[in-house]
């Protein structure tokens, strides 16, 4: 609560202690009452009527005043109600917290407007302010003259001034005519201006034109001047607007959005553009493949490739790796193989974990190598078209060994086990990386290594590590891309592009690279005829 509030209750509640006791002795006080009343001023001046005719109301009205207006009652004497240079006197809050003319104000005047009587009785308007009387010089309302007990003390006194002169922020006791403060302020002061103006008051406009008052405190103090005055003395008021939140307004939304929007923008706009970073299968949609690789693909039905499509093309989709097979060939048995190397058994014949356990180079050897579950083994049988010889799982990691298996007496196929993730211990895994490592780059009769690529994934780091690794052992090296018959034929294409222009630089690498499924048997023949160069020609 503010300091204002609290001293308007104190006022107000000893206001109403006042009137209690007024009520009580209502008959014994009227003595005093009239004897009071004999002191008041009534006066007329330049011909216009002054204040009210306070002494109607001593009888009936005044009686009747007591009973319906509280707070008012016991003080309703001390008021007084006068008209100075023709202007209706209005007496506000201020004029009862002077020194002089304060002590004993009551909630009444506080709102500084009474109910006035005309000679009939009747309530004829409103007017503001009290009429005041001259003696010895000072100005008297009477209320100087009560014995009562005084309804403030000293301190709140000076708080009241304090308020009355403009010296605190609390807006609901001040009135700003004509400039701020409520409406109700604001329209009455500007009534009585235009009334001022209707009846040629000089004083306004010498107000208007002289502002020396505002020096003359003690002037002010004595209230001889307009209530204009005082109200244009007040602190300037910052208007408050007060703005009701609907929960469903969107009046604003639009603004705010802009904002956020803009500071976005203007977020972004500090960025540094960077250029956007291809991720690698974008990188590798892009790749063109050159003219001659897809005609290969399409010639060889490399890639996923429906069954209607390979029956179409004459191929028995009955048979393992159909597409290794004659088209249009009503044989159930396994086509004659065209390189008569492979036509024979190829049977596994050594098994080494270590380097020591190699068997003697007696025939000329080709590797397969590549990660776990590449189809190293598969291709293997593939490519002889004996299944199961070597051993095929989808875990990966079940060649734990080297596996050499020898395909009649002039080429021996070597099984190496992959690298890379594999069910496994991390031991034993990096015991088949070295062994292999040491196979590809010491192997007497080694004649060429299979480097398995599986065509969906692509080459890896391991892949790389073995193929430098062959670089600096001048190892023969020919990449095989597997599985090819899971992916599109365009994307068989593309990753053959991909790795040959990867590779472009090598030394030790062995073209074409190759492209083969050992489940349709796309590519085989064309893989198996390269091989089959390498059993012919090559020396022990
Ligand atoms: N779709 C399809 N699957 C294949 C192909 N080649 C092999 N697979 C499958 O791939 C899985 C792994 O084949 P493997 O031959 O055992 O692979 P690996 O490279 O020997 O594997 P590790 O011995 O563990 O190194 C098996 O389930 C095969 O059926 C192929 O060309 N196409
Ligand atoms: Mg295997």
């Amino acid at each position: 609560m503010s300091t204002e509030a609290s001293l308007m209750l104190k006022l107000k509640k000893r206001s109403r202690v006042l009137v209690s006791i007024s009520r009580n002795s209502v008959r014994s006080r009227k003595r005093d009452e009239n004897s009071f009343d004999s002191d008041r001023v009534y006066d007329r001046e330049n011909g216009l009527k002054k204040g009210v005719n306070f002494k109607g109301r001593e009888s009936g009205e005044e009686r009747w005043a007591l009973r319906t207006r509280k707070g008012e009652n016991s003080l309703n004497k001390n008021r007084v109600y006068g008209r100075e240079n023709g202007f209706k006197k209005r007496e506000n809050f201020n004029g009862l917290e002077s020194s002089e003319e304060g002590r004993g104000g009551e909630s009444g005047e506080k709102r500084g407007k009474f109910r006035t009587l005309g000679s009939d009785g009747r309530k004829k308007k409103k007017i503001y302010g009290k009429e005041e009387k001259v003696e010895n010089g000072k100005l008297w309302n009477g209320v100087g003259e009560s014995k009562n007990k005084p309804l403030l003390t000293k301190w709140e006194e000076q708080q009241l001034k304090q308020l009355v002169e403009g010296k605190t922020d609390d807006h609901r006791t001040m009135w700003g005519p004509g400039k701020k403060g409520n409406v109700g302020s604001k329209t009455r002061h500007f009534t009585h201006e235009m009334k001022d103006k209707k009846e040629g008051s000089s004083f306004i406009k010498k107000n208007d034109q002289d502002k020396t008052w505002l020096k003359n405190k003690d002037k002010d103090k004595a209230g001889s001047y307009d209530n204009t005055e005082i109200l244009a003395d007040q602190p300037k008021k910052k208007k408050k607007t007060i703005r009701i939140e609907y929960p469903n307004d969107i009046s604003k939304k639009r603004a705010d959005d802009d904002l956020c929007i803009k500071g976005i923008k203007e977020e972004k706009k500090k960025e540094p553009e960077e250029e956007p970073v291809m991720s690698k299968n974008a990188q590798f949609r892009a790749i063109q493949p050159s003219p001659s690789i897809l005609s290969f693909v399409e010639n060889n039905m490399l890639g996923k490739r429906r069954l209607i499509e390979l029956k179409r093309a004459g191929y028995n989709i009955e048979l393992s790796a159909p597409l290794d097979n004659i088209p249009f060939s009503k044989s159930s048995e396994r086509e004659r193989i065209e390189e008569n190397a492979f036509r024979n058994k190829m049977e596994f014949f050594a098994a080494a974990n270590v380097s020591s356990s190699f068997p003697p180079p007696n025939l000329p050897e080709i590797a397969f190598a590549g990660r776990s579950n590449v189809g190293k083994s598969s291709l293997l049988n593939a490519l002889t078209r004996q299944w199961g010889v070597a051993r095929t799982s989808d875990r990966p990691g079940l060649t734990q060994t080297i596996n050499f298996f020898k395909l009649g007496k002039k080429l021996s196929l070597v099984d190496l086990p992959g690298y890379g993730f594999a069910y496994a211990k991390d031991e034993v895994k990096e015991n088949w990386e070295e062994l292999v490592k040491e196979y590809v780059s010491t192997r007497v009769g080694l004649k060429r290594v299979c480097l398995l690529v599986d065509t969906k994934w692509g080459m890896k780091p391991r892949d790389h590590e073995l193929i430098e690794l062959m670089e600096r052992s001048k190892t023969n090296y020919q990449i095989v891309l597997t599985k090819t018959d899971v992916v599109f034929p365009i994307d068989v294409a593309r990753r053959a592009m991909q790795i040959e222009e990867r590779l472009l630089g090598n030394q030790s690498i062995v073209q074409p690279l190759m492209m083969v499924s050992s489940k349709s048997g796309a590519g085989i023949r064309s893989l198996r005829t390269v091989l089959a160069n390498i059993a012919r020609f090559a020396k022990i």
